[in-house]
């Protein structure tokens, strides 16, 4: 879609008006040359209605280049956020999958570039019409003055502009290309920030991400965007190349041809100068408008690539619904409360029917997780172990329907979860995953969430370090499991009926290991909470109810070791 498509898609209002603004600017621009002539053919002796007209004229020009610079800068102002917020939506809309394969580097691209590309170019709208209004009421008025160098001009104009279109199409190319290049670089900006610890303590691979990677792509980035802006500075300069010829053409050889006077030449030559310093004016965004709409491109191509499958709703950033037959979910901005429900709330089983998940291999081979026919069930904490890579993240990305089945159904008490209950299905679920995300705000969590947040802090041994100011946590500059409790206790303070713990325990010292096991476990099932707990743990497998292997994507239920005892009820030894 072109610029000029979506701004009127977008803002038609605003943008038609600054374009009228910048197309009338432009005219009473030429206009004022045409009274210069007219003050100069007066002799000295200017009429009162020629000065005042040459005063509007002045003033015209003036306000019209202000309203529509103002009402540009608005607009791009407002189309930053608009396609900051659609790429926003697009992200949290999209299924998880779609996301991970399209990559952070790409997106983070399309984010803070791309879009500052955009907002960049369009101020220069205003000033291609008004030079484009400006070229017109110029040739119009050279009608008057010498139709024949009129029409010599307008057949100049069209062959300027085509050479001009021959040429940038060459741009263009070389400028998608850097654009390519630019997520490439992203990646190795995101390796540069992330592997900071790793690319310190090794020389050779710090010189070799910089040097290899880093290098290559910036050098071929810097060589495309070199190109693409060269040959579109060369179109432009090709472009005011023939207005030079035709001015040269039209003092050398016209007089010569067409009899002109000495007096209409020099009234040619001065429209003309004025035009082609207005063309100037004009072809100096085109670069600029070609890397913005090569960018509007690529965003558009991002956004097309988030849409969820058919029949598949958006995640909405609004109505996250929480596990609960009718609750008060809270709405921060106002302090006001909605009433959201959930149509899973009183579930009591939750059941896997011939499900299946693929991931395909870059090589062709590929990871099968099913097909799985299991029963998850609320009051019961369930294990699942298994060696590296045996499927477990994904099985629980699946469970919690982070990724929809791909084949095989979800039933919540016999009833199969559709594509539109999924947002219900979901928000049954608190999960920490390994890979976690500790937000620092308690935004977004039930009403009562500081004076819980308190206790919890209490509970976990964090009181010490962090305290809750306001909706915010004091600090999150904690060590890693430090981190993971408090990202337990913002899963205990949204109290949903299904927890799930990734590898949770794993960063946790052995004393608060043993309390994770014994106590909190015991707890949350105890409150009626299912809990599946994925872990390596086997000092602790005797703290499930239920224990599963995953072996290469495949199920099967196991006897807990050490017989019948179950961690929290009555004869359960500390860690054993
Ligand atoms: N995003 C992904 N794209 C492609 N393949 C993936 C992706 N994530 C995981 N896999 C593959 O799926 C398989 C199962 O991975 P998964 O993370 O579920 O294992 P896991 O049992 O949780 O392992 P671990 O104990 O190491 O955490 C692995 O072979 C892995 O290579």
């Amino acid at each position: 879609m072109s610029l000029f498509a979506y701004l009127l898609r977008y803002r038609r209002g605003p943008f038609l008006l600054a374009i009228v603004a910048g197309i009338v600017s432009g005219g009473t621009g030429a206009a004022f040359i045409a009274m210069v002539n007219l003050a100069l053919d007066a002799d000295g002796a200017p009429t009162v209605r020629l000065i005042w007209g040459y005063v509007a004229l002045c003033l015209a020009t003036l306000l019209t280049r202000f309203v529509s610079q103002a009402m540009l800068y608005r607009l791009s102002q407002a189309a930053i956020y608009h396609l900051r917020r659609r790429l926003i939506d697009g992200i949290l809309g999209a299924p998880l999958r779609t996301v991970e394969k399209t990559g952070t580097a790409r997106l983070y691209s399309a984010l803070s570039d791309d879009v500052v590309v955009i907002a960049d170019a369009l101020p220069g709208l205003p000033g291609i019409c008004s030079g484009a209004a400006f070229v017109l009421v110029a040739i119009a008025y050279l009608v008057i003055v010498s139709p024949v160098v009129a029409l010599a001009t307008g057949g100049t104009v069209v062959v300027g502009v085509l050479l001009y279109l021959l040429m940038s199409a060459t741009g263009l190319g070389a400028l998608k290309a850097a654009r390519r290049e630019q997520d490439v670089l992203f990646g190795h900006f995101r390796s540069v920030t992330e592997g900071i610890k790793e690319l310190k303590l090794n020389r050779d691979r710090r010189a070799a991400l910089v040097e290899q990677e880093l290098e290559h792509t910036a050098l071929a980035y810097r060589r495309h965007s070199v190109v693409g802006l060269s040959v579109y500075e060369g179109a432009t300069g090709g472009g005011q190349a023939v207005f030079f010829a035709f001015i040269g053409l039209l003092l050398f050889g016209f007089p010569a041809w067409f009899a002109l006077t000495g007096q209409t030449l020099a009234a040619c030559v001065l429209i003309l100068l004025f035009a082609v310093s207005s063309l100037q004016g004009v072809l100096v965004w085109f670069p600029a408008l070609g890397r913005a709409s090569v960018a509007l491109a690529t965003i558009e191509e991002r956004l097309a690539a988030l849409k969820p499958a058919a029949g598949e709703p958006a995640a909405s950033t609004s109505t996250a619904g929480p596990d609960a037959a009718v609750v008060a979910a809270p709405a921060p901005a106002t302090g006001t409360s909605t009433v959201v429900t959930n149509r899973f709330a009183d579930w009591r089983g939750i059941a896997f029917r011939g499900v299946s998940h693929v991931y395909p291999g870059p090589t062709g081979e590929e990871f099968v997780l099913g097909p799985l026919d299991f029963e998850f069930r609320r009051g019961e904490i369930l294990f699942v172990v298994g060696a590296n890579g045996s499927g477990k993240t994904t099985l629980a990305k699946v469970l919690t329907s982070l990724y929809p089945p791909e084949a095989g159904v979800i039933q919540v008490d016999g009833v199969e979860v559709t594509a539109a209950d999924r947002e219900d299905y979901r928000n049954l679920f608190s999960a920490v995953f390994s890979d976690f995300h500790l937000f620092d705000s308690l935004l977004g969590l039930p009403a009562d969430r500081a004076a819980r947040a308190e206790h919890y802090l209490r509970r976990l041994q964090l009181d010490h370090k962090v305290r809750i100011t306001g909706d915010r946590f004091s600090t999150t500059a904690l060590s890693l499991g430090q981190r993971k409790r408090l990202a337990l206790l913002v899963a205990y303070l949204e109290d949903r009926s299904f927890y799930l713990f990734d590898e949770w325990a794993a960063d946790q010292d052995p004393t608060f290991k043993d309390f994770f096991y014994r106590e909190l476990l015991p707890e949350l099932r105890d409150r009626d909470k299912a809990v599946v707990v994925i872990s390596h743990d086997d000092r602790y497998f005797h703290a499930a109810d239920r224990l599963v292997r995953l072996d290469y994507g495949q199920i099967r239920e196991e006897e807990i070791p050490g017989g019948q005892a179950v961690a929290g009820r009555p004869g359960v030894e500390s860690g054993r």
